[in-house]
């Protein structure tokens, strides 16, 4: 038996109008608006939830690492999702984005593309690493982004200025690793730095400096 009245949960006027005229008088449309918690998940939340399925799967103390290429013009996209432009993408993302890779056949370039429209080319990397110490147990977060803006109070202007690093452009370096060829950081693409340099001024780095403090007991 299919129901004769529907309660559409929406806060949102024009999705409410278009229902209604969609299912004209098919059912009796009631509608509430409630504010409902919506998984979408911030940076953190992904390493967070990522960490606790690590250790539910391995009953054991986990670390976990997740990757973000934030797009300052986008808001922060692609951000988490920046994997599906990138070849090197898990298994279960082959299957689920083999279409979309394929239209990206080029990547990293597929990443510009989604600036194309934009002046702003500024970007950061966050890399955020979480540890638990097993199933249950709360995971802790250790972050690094290449964009620390930098503020300074200028006394003669009064101004606050801040500095942003991260730069997309088009790939210069070999390609190793993911976006490093399209990631250029004070004047040089991650791909045309050397490991040591890259890793002296990475997100990764940045990140891994407040685990090693974590683990010498200093923070
Ligand atoms: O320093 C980097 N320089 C260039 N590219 C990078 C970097 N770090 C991550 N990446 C790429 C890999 C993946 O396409 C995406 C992040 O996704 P992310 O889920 O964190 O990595 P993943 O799936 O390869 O490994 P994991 O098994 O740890 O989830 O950005
Ligand atoms: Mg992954």
């Amino acid at each position: 038996m299919t129901p004769k009245r529907l309660n559409f949960i929406t806060g949102n006027a024009n999705k409410l109008r278009e229902v209604e005229a969609i299912l004209g008088d098919l059912v009796d449309l009631r509608s509430q608006s409630l504010d409902l918690v919506e998984v979408q998940g911030t940076i953190d939340d992904i390493s967070v939830d990522k960490c606790r399925r690590a250790a539910e799967l391995v009953k054991g103390p986990v670390l976990v690492e997740d990757t973000c290429l934030c797009f300052n013009a986008l808001k922060g996209l692609p951000g988490p999702y920046v994997k599906w432009f990138l070849h090197d993408i898990g298994l279960e993302g082959e299957v689920h984005f083999a279409a979309a890779k394929d239209a990206l056949a080029d990547e990293p370039e597929g990443l510009n593309n989604l600036l194309a429209a934009y002046d702003d080319k500024t970007a950061q990397a966050v890399c955020t690493f979480a540890y638990s110490e097993g199933p249950g147990s709360e995971p802790k977060i250790f972050q690094g982004r290449t964009d620390v803006r930098v503020s300074h109070y200028l006394l003669v202007v009064g101004q606050i200025l801040t500095y942003v690093k991260g730069k997309i452009v088009p790939a210069r370096g070999p390609s190793r690793f993911g976006w490093d060829p399209i990631f250029e950081y004070e004047g040089r693409t991650y791909a045309e730095m050397t490991a040591l340099e890259k890793n002296k001024i990475s997100h990764r780095s940045k990140a891994l400096e407040k685990l090693k403090a974590w683990l010498k007991g200093d923070a």
